[in-house]
């Protein structure tokens, strides 16, 4: 922003008033740093141990004898120390979000006291939303209107929704929603100083208000009427989606294939200080690639450019709502700090935490490697990455703007402007005046900046506005457009309550497929010549840990390759009677070290406390999801790299679905495909490789101290059979429709039998 009047403080050393207080803080954890890389550097020397002492049993294996069996084991060798190796690339990439975890804290109270509310920079929330079916109306409206009552001054505050379905009912729901909001929910929650801003948990039981008894009376009665409303807005949208007029009207076709559509809801009254509401349909044909969620952003992000133009905008996904009020006032503690020129703090991301979480989260939907501790980690180095939802970023750095150069050089001509930005003068003046709305009249034909066509020729999508050659846009977008160019960002993490909360898929293939999608998508940016992290000179330069960060995310999909030799070479090697690990004990130390690292990790998540629950699904899940998720997509990337296939966003689906048995720690397979069999395949085939590798090793009653060299295969074989006891358990045991879908079960039987037969050959 180059107009210092938005800022809390002007950095001016010249001066020789007293600084005024700094409006945040940043602590570093110093023992966990030293913890973390002790446990680091021996971890590397244990496993250095493990693969120098098989680089030695493969050069005696190899001068000993040519005979078959010893070129095969030497084979084997061979791709163990791959598999090995592999590992440790991608498990030393990820130190980097250990390295040097801080915290941070805001202080709303002297932001408030240095800048009087009036004086505050605009804000534009932008909600996505894609698919009535799959994302209901109801919750999409819950986050537009926990977005309008953030603690924020209601004339500094706008809200737009995309809806890419273009769907009447989401339409009408936006409509009645901004109603309830104008006239009852924001008023009332600044009354009595809610807490909680999303009506549907509000009413559902989280209604600690911060008054105290004071006003106790007043509030009930008050809390009645407008949960009338609330319910009264329920029933208005049930309603709408059985009347055939509106919700009939639209067919599955036309969600593909609208006119863009803009609209600017407004509430008859006139009420005051109270945020806009923007409903925006961007136009779709089959025949234009849409982009997604990028696409969908840009769209909104020009339709705001022109009509308020805050500069700073906050990204909401439809199904994360805000669950506290003081998100904005928390961001912009850091985003106007004082903080010494070039100011390159483009974005403030808070946690996704999750609404229906189970404790017993089998699907490890927490995302604690991440959110709970890697983020945290990356904090200390340049901040995290932008992770799609609950953020607040920089306008002018999504429009292309660096810490040091404006998006706009002095001299650019309009008519460069346009060929960055498009055709429209409007969208053109608005970069010329941040923070500025144009004139009323300039409001007209925002629908042109929806259309298709308005992007052809520009350099949305690549140099401007979040970027599009990724199905994972937050990831890509992240590195590419904000820390390559010197920009950095903060974590910020309000305790006890959250800022956001979201909710996660509760049955495997929504997971799983989810999982694909971002594997696929961040390994096709690892692997791309042009794009990968490691290539990206800039970001090397700027921080080798931060560029080792965003690589392990873009190869953490390979881990599916070692992962698929540790179970099939130890199985095959125990049929055939062959030790294939050279040093039981540096091997075993090895893997309890590993455990120890990721049972630590948890621990220091966990506050200290020993959450052993935790590291189970999560170990468990770690191998499900490199057999599956990561597997295909490995497979998917490469089809996509080669030209075969383009890479598809495939919706998560929300609420529909019940999701009792991942509250009660059961997997519910339903719907599980082919994404699966990998899976279930290798696990059939374990189980029957311990049974007869030990039938086998007992019958020939070899010497005694053989079966020592035996231990860590088999023990792996044993840990990866308790690990896949749920897939056993789901095929073989249960009877409950949501089992293994038995199709499944049978191909998987029928495969691990020719694989066995093979092993045994
Ligand atoms: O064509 C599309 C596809 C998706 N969306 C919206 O994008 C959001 C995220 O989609 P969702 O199905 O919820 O995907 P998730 O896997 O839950 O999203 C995670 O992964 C995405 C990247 O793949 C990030 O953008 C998200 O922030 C992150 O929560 C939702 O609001 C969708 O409505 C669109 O607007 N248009
Ligand atoms: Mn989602």
């Amino acid at each position: 922003m180059e107009d210092g009047a938005e800022k809390a403080t002007t950095p001016d050393s010249s001066s020789s008033q007293a600084a005024p207080p700094a409006l945040s803080a940043v602590y570093v954890n110093r023992r966990l740093v030293a913890g973390n890389r002790a446990m680091a550097a021996v971890h590397v020397a244990l496993v250095a141990t493990v693969i120098g002492q098989r680089a030695l049993a493969l050069l005696s294996a190899g001068t000993s004898s040519a005979s078959p069996a010893s070129r095969s084991l030497q084979v084997q060798h061979v791709a163990m120390a791959l598999a090995d190796l592999t590992l440790l690339f991608v498990w030393a990439l990820s130190q980097s979000g250990l390295w040097r975890p801080v915290t941070r804290a805001a202080f709303p109270g002297r932001l408030l006291a240095a800048v009087p509310r009036g004086a505050l920079p605009r804000v534009d929330v932008l909600v996505v939303t894609a698919d009535p079916d799959k994302e209901p109306p109801l919750g999409v409206v819950n986050t537009v209107v926990s977005a309008m009552a953030l603690d924020y001054p209601g004339g500094k505050l706008s809200v737009y929704l995309s809806d890419d379905a273009g769907s009447p009912l989401t339409l009408l729901a936006a409509r009645k929603a901004y109603a309830f909001a104008a006239r009852a929910w924001v008023p009332f929650c600044r009354r009595h100083s809610v807490q909680c801003p999303w009506p549907d948990r509000y009413f559902a039981g989280d209604d600690d208000d911060a008054d105290g008894d004071r006003r106790r009376e007043e509030l009930a009665e008050e809390r009645a009427r407008v949960r009338k409303l609330y319910e009264k807005l329920k029933a208005d949208i049930e309603a709408a989606k059985n009347d055939e007029t509106i919700s009939g009207s639209w067919s599955k076709d036309k969600r593909q294939n609208h006119d863009a559509y803009v609209e600017i809801i407004e509430d008859g009254d006139g009420v005051e200080e109270i945020p806009a509401l923007v409903y925006v349909a961007r136009e779709k044909r089959r025949a234009w690639p849409h982009h997604f969620k990028a696409g969908a952003l840009n769209a909104l992000l020009r339709v705001s450019g022109v009509v308020s133009n805050a500069p700073y905008v906050l990204v909401l996904d439809c199904d994360m709502a805000c669950n506290s009020r003081a998100s904005a006032l928390d961001a912009m503690c850091f985003l106007l700090d004082r903080r010494p020129p070039p100011d390159s703090l483009a974005f403030v991301q808070f946690p996704q935490l999750f609404h229906n979480l189970s404790h017993k989260d089998i699907y490890a939907n927490e995302l604690r490697y991440i959110f709970g501790t890697r983020w945290f980690g990356l904090d200390g180095v340049r901040g995290p990455p932008l992770s799609g939802s609950g953020f607040y970023v920089r306008r002018d750095a999504l429009y292309g703007a660096t810490p040091t150069a404006d998006f706009m050089p002095d001299a650019t001509a309009v008519a460069e402007l346009k060929t960055r930005f498009g055709h429209s003068d409007r969208l053109v003046a608005s970069l010329r005046s941040p923070g500025v709305p144009p004139e009323a009249e300039a409001m007209m034909s925002l629908a042109a900046l929806a259309s298709c066509a308005y992007e052809a020729g520009t350099a949305w999508g690549a140099g401007v506005g979040f970027m599009y050659q990724s199905v994972v846009e937050d990831y890509f977008t992240g590195f590419q457009r904000f820390f390559a160019r010197g920009w950095t960002s903060a974590y910020c993490y309000p305790e006890p309550r959250p800022a956001f909360l979201g909710s996660v898929p509760t049955n495997l293939n929504d997971v799983l497929v989810q999982n694909k999608r971002w594997m696929s998508g961040m390994l096709a940016v690892g692997v791309s010549r042009r794009h990968s992290p490691l290539a990206c000179r800039p970001l090397l330069r700027a921080s080798l840990l931060q560029a080792m960060a965003y690589a392990y995310f873009g190869f953490a999909a390979l881990c599916a390759v070692p992962v698929l030799c540790y179970a099939t070479l130890p199985q095959l090697c125990l049929l055939r009677g062959v030790p294939l690990f050279p040093c039981p004990a540096a091997t075993a130390a090895a893997f309890a070290s590993s455990l120890l690292q990721h049972m630590a990790e948890v621990c220091v998540s966990r506050r200290g406390r020993l959450d052993l629950r935790t590291w189970w699904n999560e170990q468990r899940f770690w191998v499900l999801n490199a057999l599956t998720a990561q597997l295909f997509g490995c497979v998917s990337a490469a089809q996509e790299l080669l030209g075969a296939r383009a890479l598809d966003f495939d919706l998560t689906s929300k609420a529909a679905v019940d999701g009792s048995l991942y509250q009660d720690g059961v997997f519910d397979f339903t719907g599980c495909s082919a994404l699966l069999l990998p899976a279930t395949t290798l696990s059939v085939l374990n189980a029957a490789a311990i049974v007869a590798g030990t039938w086998k090793m007992s019958s020939s009653s070899s010497s005694s101290s053989g079966g020592f060299h035996f231990a860590p295969q088999l023990f792996l074989m044993c840990y990866g059979a308790a690990l896949s006891y749920p897939l056993l358990e789901g095929m073989f045991l249960r009877r409950d429709p949501a089992r293994v879908p038995p199709r499944i079960t049978a191909l998987s039987v029928a495969l691990a039998a020719v694989l066995l037969a093979a092993m045994l050959g």
